[in-house]
């Protein structure tokens, strides 16, 4: 058995000059690490999927200086495996909701999480970037930074993301062929078999967003197909009564997320509005801060 057999099993491993730390997580191809050389510790994505590392490895160099994403540091090959080394990011949103008392965030924190979760949309969506699988996970905190501890929120994982048009706003076709009708979380467009467009990167992230307050979206995801298309229906056509009451603040937003369509570009800016009108009392663009309240890691 060669020492690159089990794609979990590479804690110890050198790579790159790194040495692999701690398997921070994985996925349904791949794994990632915490890898450390000297002083300097990141993230090590290691995946049997070729094509899909290189298009996150893509995705991740044309964001490099929008900050939204993990820093891109390199890509290559160990054994059998392709590997990205990325910026080390903590804990993800899905993580910190399950581990806070009421399974959710509370008002001032959510709206600033989805403030930024929409300027991560914007820059990717201005450099013709799809995500295509943004759900509450795919987003996680940049490491605090002294002093005050702030973090930000960056997007994860452009395993499925695709550049969908070119320079001159032709359309580009992904190759790859993926049937996104069939993933559980999509947009009621793209549920029906419509090509995922940026549109729908925002209603996942509503979804995420409504996750994060504390609905049951994931009991939601296990209704049959019908009530849950029903559901999505009604949540661009009538958000005031579809959205649950501890939701119904954000109704403005929401409103606006289902006007959306795929011949008007997406207004990022109007969405950030939005939300900082269901909330005005608070500053939805203020930094998060990463604290600790008896002993338990907070974000407020
Ligand atoms: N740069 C990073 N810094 C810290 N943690 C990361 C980083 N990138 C990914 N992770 C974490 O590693 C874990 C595995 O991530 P990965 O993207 O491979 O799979 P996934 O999103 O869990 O699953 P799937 O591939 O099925 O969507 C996740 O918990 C994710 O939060």
């Amino acid at each position: 058995m060669s020492s690159y057999d089990n794609l979990l099993n590479l804690t110890g491993s050198h790579i790159r000059g790194y040495q692999l730390s701690r398997l921070i997580g994985h996925g349904s191809y791949g794994a990632v690490y915490q890898a450390i050389s000297g002083l300097d510790t990141i993230a090590m994505k290691v995946s049997m999927q070729e094509e899909d590392l290189l298009i996150e490895a893509s995705a991740l160099q044309l964001l490099y200086y929008s900050n939204i994403s993990p820093r891109f540091h390199f890509t290559g090959k160990y054994g059998p495996y392709h590997i990205i080394g990325m910026e080390l990011l903590t804990y993800d949103l899905e993580l910190i909701r399950e581990t806070t008392p009421w399974k959710s965030y509370k008002r001032p924190t959510l709206i600033r999480i989805a403030y930024q979760m929409m300027k991560c949309l914007q820059a990717l969506h201005e450099l013709r970037l799809v995500h295509r699988d943004v759900k509450l996970s795919n987003f996680a905190l940049t490491q605090p930074k002294t002093p005050g501890n702030q973090v930000s929120v960056k997007i994860l994982d452009f395993g499925l993301s695709h550049v969908y048009a070119d320079a001159d706003g032709n359309l580009r076709d992904d190759p790859r062929d993926f049937n996104f009708s069939k993933m559980k979380y999509s947009s009621y467009d793209v549920s029906l078999g419509c090509d995922p467009a940026p549109k729908d990167d925002v209603i996942q992230a509503s979804y995420a967003i409504l996750y994060a307050s504390g609905f049951d979206f994931r009991e939601k995801l296990k209704a049959p197909e019908e009530i849950l298309m029903n559901w999505k229906r009604e949540l661009i056509r009538i958000p005031r009564d579809t959205l649950p009451l501890m939701m119904k603040f954000m109704t403005p937003f929401f409103e606006m997320v289902g006007e959306l369509n795929d011949i008007i570009p997406v207004n990022h800016d109007l969405l950030k509005q939005r939300i900082q009108e269901c909330l005005p009392e608070m500053d939805a663009g203020s930094a998060l801060i990463w604290t600790e309240e008896d002993g338990q890691p907070l974000l407020i």
